[in-house]
């Protein structure tokens, strides 16, 4: 695993960007992974600025989400599809056709999950997925105690994750409680895994999930046994990984 310290979230999110646009610029056709909530927004915003000084191009890139809202519709300014398309989609070239993401609406979880494992195989699998880390450990949407082999599925989410987006929404009520969520297993079988932390509110748990020991409490633990993680991370998410020695680059 490689571990890259930035001095803020402005260069997290450079740095995010970089290996993005890397795996973009060297692979043209690359199948990427993405991720929603707060902390990915300065990669996709660094993205686009590069996309509109001409250095970028995502004209034949695929690209599956991770989750959606069980419940919203994809107009619902809350929804992970508006998420995508105004934070990234919408600024640059990549062809909506090309861009997935879970539908909120589906009237059967079941076959919409099947479906969508059935897509990332016929993509021929992930090449880079980019993730964020909730407060206790979740990635996507798989919380603490989910099973390790699951693939896409409906997910009840817990009252720590419900707390924690409700600032999204104009109150706790209206925070969807179930969520469409890619599993563990897809997660893990991506050839690439990019991870970003921000924010001192992230430094306990992300000392856990590397330094801790593999365990469904803390679903990020997974990623130690991943063969190629990139963990980018500001200075307050990575204090505890480094007063514990584990090195890290600049
Ligand atoms: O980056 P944030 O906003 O802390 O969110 C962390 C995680 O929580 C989620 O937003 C879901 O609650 C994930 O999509 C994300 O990885």
């Amino acid at each position: 695993m490689r571990i890259y310290l930035a001095e803020d979230y402005k260069s997290m999110s450079r740095r995010a960007a970089n290996i993005i646009s890397a795996q973009v610029i060297t692979k043209p056709d690359s199948v990427l992974g993405l991720a929603t909530g707060g902390t990915p927004v300065g990669a996709y915003q660094q993205l686009v600025e590069w996309y509109k000084k001409g250095d970028l191009s995502f004209a034949e890139v695929k690209s599956v989400n991770l989750d959606e809202y069980y419940g919203l519709s994809p107009r619902h300014e809350q929804s992970y599809r508006y998420f995508m398309q105004s934070n990234l989609f919408d600024h640059i070239d990549i062809k909506y056709e090309n861009t997935h993401v879970l539908n909120g609406l589906a009237k059967s979880p079941t076959v919409e999950c099947a479906e969508y494992n059935k897509l990332i195989r016929d993509l021929g699998g992930i090449d880079l997925q980019l993730l964020g880390m909730g407060h206790n450990g979740h990635i996507a949407f798989n919380e603490p105690g989910d099973d390790f082999g699951l693939e896409t599925h409906l997910v009840n989410l817990t009252e720590s994750t419900i707390e924690a987006n409700k600032r999204f929404f104009e109150s706790k009520d209206d925070v969807p409680r179930q969520a469409l969520s890619m599993g563990i297993k897809n997660i893990m079988q991506a050839r690439r895994i990019l991870i970003v932390v921000s924010g001192a509110a992230k430094a306990d748990i992300v000392y856990k999930a590397f330094c801790g020991p593999v365990t469904k409490e803390v679903p990020a633990s997974i990623l130690q046994l991943h063969p190629d993680v990139t963990l980018v991370g500001d200075k307050e998410a990575l204090s505890k990984l480094v007063e514990a020695g584990v090195p890290v680059c600049g």
